[in-house]
């Protein structure tokens, strides 16, 4: 840190301490700098160094990127039904008391919340989860924020009212400089590749997809979403930097997100916005309709043509534009939906795509958008609650928090939160990938589990199969 940085830093961390002493009350204290560019996933690697537990979060169409180091404070609510409602509740009690200090007005610097909530909270959860409640959030302790080719450091800290400033400014000190470094760090031969890859019983799930259409064609139920599993071994622990990067560099038009609690991580490249509302501007996301990319232009664009038209494809996602636009009108004005879908076009596939804009009502924020929206049909079905019954009692799997919201806000109420598709749970030399299909009335099993297939490849192919 040049001088004068440096001392407004000392006069901002005294001022809290003060403030915490003279308040006998503990508050989150969070200053933010610019800096010079630093690479994230080596500020990554050097979090584990420190034993902070991280969390990644990069934007599919923007140029902005979140890398975050410890937890500061976390939320998490125990008690399912008002989940939503107590991560916010806790959310706003702990800004109103924090000491900010960030003359940046940039979205994803300063108090930012990156987190998540489990798929659905009443279907029991096994150990393969374990670590990941129902729902979570991290308030990191370092945030590198890499915003429109600028770089912001913010530095969090929940000071109590026993601590001293010499103690807490040397802590903070010490780990600036290790996270900052940028010197690469060596890893003498790591080469991930797959040992062993088991497919949670394929003949089962196909058997679940038909009867899922037996149910359709006698009841008024119309799409349920069912989702499989692969189990994977590596030769060695997965390195979770390294994960994130090819991704990114991968998986264009993706979110990419990462989620460490304890020795796991939850991590991904999700096509699908869920919502992001920045000041009172609010966009979601139709997504559902599936079919591979051709080999060439022609066969590419043939293959656009024929997803765009056909009424089993059409019919999945016309479920998702319904139920969004619904939602969208209790939580807001203005709502914009046209009236056809685009074929938009991803690294292994393509999809049907709606895109919605609307403007938020007054007292409306962005929890209570995705307490209205989560599960769409694009994950859940329709009607929600039958699809969730069928699904809870009939899918062979855990979803945890995967198919489920994840995302950020930050403490001027802009945020955004992806649907937690094209994902996995790496747990140190082993990980879980997760995959799901729209199935309607006309699915048939076999080609629901070729999708699956092309679902599945993003992931596997940064994991290490060709
Ligand atoms: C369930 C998943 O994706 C969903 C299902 C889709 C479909 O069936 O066409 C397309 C996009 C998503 O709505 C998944 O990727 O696991
Ligand atoms: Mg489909």
């Amino acid at each position: 840190m040049i001088e004068v940085k440096e001392k407004q830093f000392t006069a901002e961390l005294e001022a809290a301490i003060q403030s915490v002493h003279t308040d006998q009350k503990n508050k989150l204290f969070s200053y933010t700098e610019k800096i010079n560019p630093v690479n994230l996933y080596r500020f990554l690697e050097k979090a584990a160094d420190l034993k902070l537990p991280r969390t990644f979060w990069s934007s599919a169409n923007e140029d902005f990127q979140m890398a975050g180091a410890g937890h500061a404070f976390e939320l998490s609510a125990k008690d399912s039904p008002s989940r939503y409602e107590q991560v916010e509740q806790e959310w706003h009690a702990l800004l109103s008391d924090a000491v900010i200090y960030n003359p940046y007005h940039v979205s994803g610097t300063g108090v930012v919340a990156l987190g998540g909530f489990s798929f659905d909270p009443l279907k029991p959860q096994t150990k393969l989860w374990e670590n990941f409640p129902c729902s979570h959030f991290s308030i990191p302790n370092y945030i590198l924020t890499h915003a429109e080719g600028n770089y912001y450091l913010t530095l969090n800290r929940f000071i109590c009212t026993d601590e001293t400033y010499a103690g807490v400014l040397e802590q903070l000190q010490d780990h600036r400089q290790t996270l900052l470094n940028n010197a690469e760090n060596k890893r003498d031969g790591y080469v991930l590749h797959i040992q062993r890859k088991t497919e949670i019983d394929p003949e089962q799930w196909k058997e679940t997809i038909k009867k899922a259409t037996d149910v359709m064609k006698n009841t008024a139920v119309d799409k349920i979403v069912l989702a499989r599993e692969v189990r994977l071994h590596f030769n060695q622990s997965a390195n979770i930097p390294d994960i994130l990067k090819r991704l990114v560099d991968t998986q264009p038009n993706t979110y990419v997100f990462g989620y460490e609690m304890g020795e796991d991580c939850f991590l991904g490249a999700t096509p699908e916005r869920l919502v992001k509302v920045k000041d009172d501007e609010v966009l979601s996301t139709c997504l559902a309709g599936t079919a591979p990319r051709g080999e060439t232009m022609e066969e590419d664009e043939q293959i656009a043509d024929n997803l765009f038209r056909d009424p089993k494809n059409r019919e999945e996602h016309d479920y998702v534009v319904q139920m969004i636009r619904n939602t969208m009108e209790a939580y807001c004005t203005d709502v914009n939906v046209p009236s056809e879908p685009a074929v938009h076009q991803y690294k292994t596939l393509q999809h049907l795509y709606t895109p919605v804009r609307a403007k938020l009502k007054k007292n409306h924020r962005i929890f209570s958008i995705i307490s209205g929206l989560h599960p769409t049909p694009a994950l859940g079905g329709t009607p929600r609650q039958e699809a969730l019954a069928f699904i809870r009692e009939n899918e062979l799997l855990d979803r945890g928090w995967y198919g489920a919201p994840i995302g950020w806000m930050d403490s001027n109420n802009h945020g955004e939160f992806a649907v937690a598709l094209r994902s996995a749970l790496i747990q140190k030399d082993e990980a879980s990938l997760f995959a799901g299909c729209g199935i309607v009335e006309d699915s048939i099993p076999e080609s629901e589990y070729e999708e699956t297939n092309i679902k599945l490849m993003p992931m596997l192919s940064v994991l290490g199969v060709d």
